[in-house]
């Protein structure tokens, strides 16, 4: 298991590795030990799965608020995607700042997002597919947002990205200057 840090503190990477052989790889995708020890003492108690049948399909930003605040810990198993965090934690130094990794099934890297960040994608091809376990369970009235395209936070979108695809909700997000704090930065 290959592990990767970002400036933007809290954000993990994680790349399980692919036991080849002739028939092709075997991996252990996830494993609690490992998981605390790099991310934190965390219970998963609910794992998520989309489709994105066009490439550029766009998901986000989004992220619950307490208390129903979720960690994401998010892998691609179909496709590809272009996967983003960015920090939302009032007083953090790297507040607005965000991150950008391409999730593959043939790379297996996975992406851990702590409650704090707003979290979205863009697919890369066609029928790609994203699943991530998530540390609450939904909640309709704490599913909050964040404009895809806050030119205050400056995601380099993929060009593939197609913002005809955005849900109705996604559309009509606020910007991060309009977001209430919902998460506080702490050391
Ligand atoms: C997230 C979620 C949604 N739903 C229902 C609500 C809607 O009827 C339908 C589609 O929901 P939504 O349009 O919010 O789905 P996405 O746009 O893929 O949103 C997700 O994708 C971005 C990238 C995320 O990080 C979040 O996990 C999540 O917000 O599924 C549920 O029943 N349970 C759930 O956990």
């Amino acid at each position: 298991m290959e592990i990767k840090s970002f400036d933007v503190s809290g954000l993990t990477l994680l790349t399980p590795h692919h036991i080849g052989d002739e028939r092709g790889y075997f991996a252990e995708t996830f494993r609690a030990d490992l998981f605390a020890q790099h991310c934190g003492n965390w219970t998963f108690i609910q794992d998520n799965e989309s489709r994105s049948v066009r490439p550029g399909t766009i998901r986000g930003l989004h992220f619950q608020s307490e208390p129903h605040a979720q960690g994401k810990l998010v892998r691609c198993t179909a496709g590809a995607l272009f996967d983003v965090a960015v920090d939302i934690r009032q007083g953090s130094p790297t507040f607005g700042q965000w991150i950008g990794e391409t999730l593959t099934p043939d790379n297996g890297k996975q992406l851990w997002v702590p409650p704090g960040f707003a979290h979205g994608f863009c697919s890369l091809e066609p029928d790609t597919v994203i699943c991530y376990k998530v540390t609450a369970y939904y909640s309709a009235e704490c599913d909050k947002g964040l404009r895809w395209d806050d030119p205050a936070i400056g995601v380099k979108w993929p060009d593939v990205v197609d913002p005809e695809t955005l849900s109705p909700k996604d559309r009509q997000q606020p910007l991060l200057a309009e977001l209430p704090a919902y998460f506080t930065w702490s050391e």
